[in-house]
């Protein structure tokens, strides 16, 4: 995997088990400044245990987390930004009210705290809900509010699980352009999430983890490019579906995607593409045959996958080569 030597949060070899359940198998992650970083992974794979262990609310059975090359103590944390995946905010309480109170408890004094709130409020478009209480709020903007609380004390990291789930596209792009400003600031961002074209469109890096480990990380484009597997389009007149490929060595068919027409093949390493092209041209015309980038996706599908020892050598590979 990638160890990047300009990480400022780094966990090593993080080990944590709840009783006989192995949920963190030897983790190690960073988190580069100003660079948005992406967490997913299957149900399970220990994404909310390692957030849990960086912010202190766990502590791991062994490994270790540094903060700009300290451990991290009490007072690197308060300048962290949480949002925790159980939420946790005060449904009655106001939601200026709640939010300024928050930013007191990390230190600023009133009139900060106030302008903080104030400024968040409008950046994340929910100004006008400023006195109402948090339980009257939709899902979504209460989702709102949540991130605010992570940011309303300007923090030096931010680590935020499943910030966008349950939200609409348009509470999505407000999350995100807030989230884009934080990184332009310098601001180092990781989120964890199920929502991979988010994760492919906003993110920098992503970390994949599977059962308690990391599988790939890197930069999303480097990790696409790198793939074991090439991927082919190939658009082919005077033949309906994919049964012209049926018992070729090596060769899958992938869902469809809006984006890119035609039929996607996924080759690994033992198969040849002449032989795709030759097989398709004996089944039809070929007036599209092409090598296209796997989206993180497919990407994802495929180092998570329950493929057995051929899918893991494949992760194997993939960590190699981002490495
Ligand atoms: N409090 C707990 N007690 C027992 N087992 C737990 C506890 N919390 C998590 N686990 C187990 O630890 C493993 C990792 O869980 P974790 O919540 O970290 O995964 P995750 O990647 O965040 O999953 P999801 O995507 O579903 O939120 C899972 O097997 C989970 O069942």
């Amino acid at each position: 995997m990638s160890i990047g030597s300009a990480a400022v949060l780094q966990c090593r070899d993080l080990k944590l088990s709840y009783g006989s359940v192995v949920a963190l198998d030897g983790l190690s992650l960073d988190v580069e400044p100003g660079v948005m970083t992406g967490f997913v992974g299957p149900n399970g794979a220990g994404k909310t245990s390692t957030m849990r262990i960086v912010l202190g609310v766990l502590g791991p059975d062994s490994g270790t987390v540094t903060w700009r090359g300290a451990p991290v103590d009490a007072d690197a944390r308060r300048r962290f930004g949480y949002m925790p995946e159980e939420r946790g905010l005060y449904p009655k309480m106001r939601v200026a009210d709640q939010l300024v109170y928050l930013a007191r408890l990390h230190g600023l004094d009133g009139t900060e705290a106030q302008r903080a709130t104030d400024d968040l409020l409008d950046r994340l478009g929910i100004a006008d809900r400023a006195d109402a209480t948090l339980e009257s709020l939709s899902l979504g903007n209460q989702q709102r509010v949540q991130l605010a609380a992570a940011l309303v004390h300007g923090p030096d990291l931010l680590v935020l699980d499943e910030p966008f789930s349950g939200l609409d596209p348009i509470g999505v792009d407000v999350l995100a352009s807030v989230l884009q400003e934080e990184v332009a600031r310098g601001v180092p961002v990781l989120f964890s999430s199920h929502q991979l074209e988010l994760v492919e469109r906003l993110c920098d890096r992503v970390t994949i983890v599977k059962d308690g480990r990391i599988v790939a990380a890197g930069p999303v484009d480097e990790l696409r490019r790198r793939d074991r597997r090439r991927v082919v389009r190939i658009e082919l007149e005077g033949a309906d579906g994919a049964g012209w490929l049926a018992g070729m060595p090596g060769a899958e068919v992938l869902p469809s995607r809006d984006d890119e027409p035609g039929l996607l093949v996924a080759l690994d390493d033992a198969a040849d593409p002449q032989q795709l092209l030759d097989r398709a041209r004996a089944a039809g015309a070929v007036t599209h045959f092409s090598i296209v980038l796997p989206t993180l996706t497919e990407l994802f599908r495929e180092v998570v996958g329950d493929g057995g020892e051929e899918t893991a050598a494949g992760a194997a590979r993939v960590e190699e080569r981002a490495a």
